[in-house]
């Protein structure tokens, strides 16, 4: 049997069935290549679309461009999309706090403005080092850089420009834009922008007006800075008048004074801590809102400081009132106490009469004399004064007369010697004098200076003038004396003097 038969299935008809399914098979791999080069080709466009979206995307962007580029090479492609897959989740993770890439728009910038080359490569760093926290400082500090300079400097850079990377500048300056939060008033002529980068309008003119929009603004925040700092002044200002800040009320307690000193610190850090947030803040409204915040908790701590040390200063006010009164009672009761403790001692020792130092005084006056003349060898006289015939003054005018006559001897004794000499009533009419540091022939001369001297004296009595002498007995200290042997001695030169006629000083 032949191989080609005419029936139906001869082999003319098998012939004609293979050529024809190699017809459509060639025709599906046509198709199919015609696809994958369509895919590539949407992969790649795609890939420049989205290049600069975020900067760790890019490299794998790239290798996937470059992979489609020599065809599909489904092994090392497959593997590269599982990574890019990869990378995109973990950039959805982290999508919140990352930072936008601004890497083309920075690139665009620096070809656009050559002069501002350094200034900007600079910014770029430190945008890429993540010291701006809010995009609208990157605006205001690349506004700052471009202010002179609103005009690009190179007219044909966006024709040499590919169209994908320009159109991946948009993005990111549709993302800053997104992401920068503008102030209240500029928020329409900003979404202004977005819409004019959105529907594809040529990157440069849109561009200047993104900078003109950005200068105004930075006017805008220079003026609402200046309000701020000039508020803050005047605030601290105010401040530093009430003198809360500073020294303050008077107390002495030391507890007031740590609180005080700590109430100082609090307002110090929230002030340095308001300028510090004026310092950073670019809109006026929310830093206010701010600044009130803080106030009323500033002026909440003060007046509750007010209040404590209101409270504690009556309460120690009232302390020190109850001890300056028990002071003063006791100051009272004291003094009282002296006093009388004075007229005792004074009673005790006094001659009521003539208000010299009596017997009592007298003796505790020799005892002392006599130990310093015997420690220091030092001399030491005795005197016994006696008043002649005074029986008869009592007698022939009265006691009163008597009385009187005996305060005015006392006085004259006194008036007529030394400070360092003691004069004391002995008893009755009898009176003694110690003179230290005196020799006998001086105290003689002392002794008989005075009788002259109360001898020419007048008194009177009863109108009448009386003639009144004393007799006086005169002894030295000598080794051994006590109180007894010397007044013994001296009263016997007393007697002596008496027995010769009275009105003379005698000594033994
Ligand atoms: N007025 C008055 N007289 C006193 C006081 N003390 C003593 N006399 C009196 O003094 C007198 C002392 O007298 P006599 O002892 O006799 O001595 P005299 O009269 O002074 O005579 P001669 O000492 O011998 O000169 C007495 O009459 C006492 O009463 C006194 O304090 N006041």
């Amino acid at each position: 049997m032949s191989f080609f038969k005419n029936k139906d299935d001869t082999p003319v008809k098998w012939k004609e069935k293979y050529f024809d399914s190699l017809d459509s098979q060639e025709k599906l791999e046509k198709e199919y290549k015609t696809n994958q080069d369509l895919l590539c080709k949407t992969i790649i466009r795609f890939a420049l679309a989205v290049k600069g979206f975020d900067k760790t995307l890019d490299p794998h962007l790239d290798r996937i461009r470059d992979l489609l580029k020599t065809g599909i090479k489904s092994q090392q492609l497959r593997t590269e999309l599982e990574v890019f897959s990869n990378a995109l989740m973990a950039m959805e993770d982290h999508a919140t706090s990352s930072q936008l890439d601004a890497t083309l728009l920075f690139d665009y910038l620096q070809a656009h403005f050559p002069s501002r080359l350094t200034e900007l490569q600079k910014l770029g760093k430190r945008y890429e080092a993540r010291e701006f926290s809010n995009p609208q400082r990157l605006f205001l500090a690349l506004a700052e850089i471009l202010e002179n300079d609103t005009q690009p400097e190179t007219d044909d850079f966006a024709d040499e420009l590919a169209l994908a990377d320009t159109k991946a500048i948009s993005q990111q300056l549709i993302r800053l834009l997104e992401n920068a939060d503008l102030p209240f008033e500029f928020v329409e002529e900003g979404n202004n922008l977005k819409l004019r980068l959105q529907n594809g309008q040529s990157l440069g003119p849109v561009f200047e007006d993104a900078v003109n929009l950005l200068l105004t603004i930075k006017q805008h925040l220079q003026l609402e800075q200046q309000e701020m700092a000039d508020f803050l002044s005047t605030l601290t200002e105010e401040l530093a008048e009430l003198g809360l800040i500073s020294a303050g009320v008077n107390i002495a307690a030391e507890d007031a004074e740590k609180k005080r000193t700590s109430l100082d610190q609090d307002l110090a850090a929230q002030m340095t801590d308001l300028q510090k947030k004026s310092a950073n803040a670019t809109q006026l409204e929310p830093l206010k809102q701010l600044v009130s915040i803080r106030l009323q908790g500033i002026n909440q701590q003060l007046q509750s400081y007010a209040e404590q040390e209101q409270f504690e200063r009556e309460k120690t006010q009232k302390e020190l009132r109850t001890l300056l009164q028990k002071i003063r009672e006791m100051e009272t009761e004291t003094t009282e106490l002296q006093s009388r403790l004075e007229a005792a001692q004074s009673r005790a020792t006094r001659d009521p009469l003539t208000n010299l130092p009596n017997r009592l005084a007298f003796e505790e006056r020799l005892t002392d004399e006599i130990a310093h003349a015997h420690r220091y060898g030092t001399s030491l006289v005795l005197a016994v004064w006696d008043i002649d015939f005074f029986k008869n003054i009592n007698d022939t005018y009265g006691h009163k007369s008597g009385d009187k006559a005996l305060m005015v001897i006392a006085k004259l004794l006194s008036k007529h010697c030394r400070e360092a000499d003691f004069v004391a009533r002995f008893g009755g009419e009898e009176f003694v004098m110690l003179l230290p540091e005196t020799t006998l022939p001086s105290a003689l001369k002392v002794a008989d200076k005075l009788r002259e001297t109360i001898e020419k004296s007048s008194f009177h009595a009863n109108g009448e003038r009386i003639s009144i002498t004393l007799s006086c007995g005169i002894t030295q200290y000598v080794k051994g004396d006590d109180n007894e042997s010397i007044f013994i001695r001296a009263d016997g030169a007393l007697y002596q003097a008496k027995q010769n006629g009275r009105n003379q000083c005698l000594s033994a």
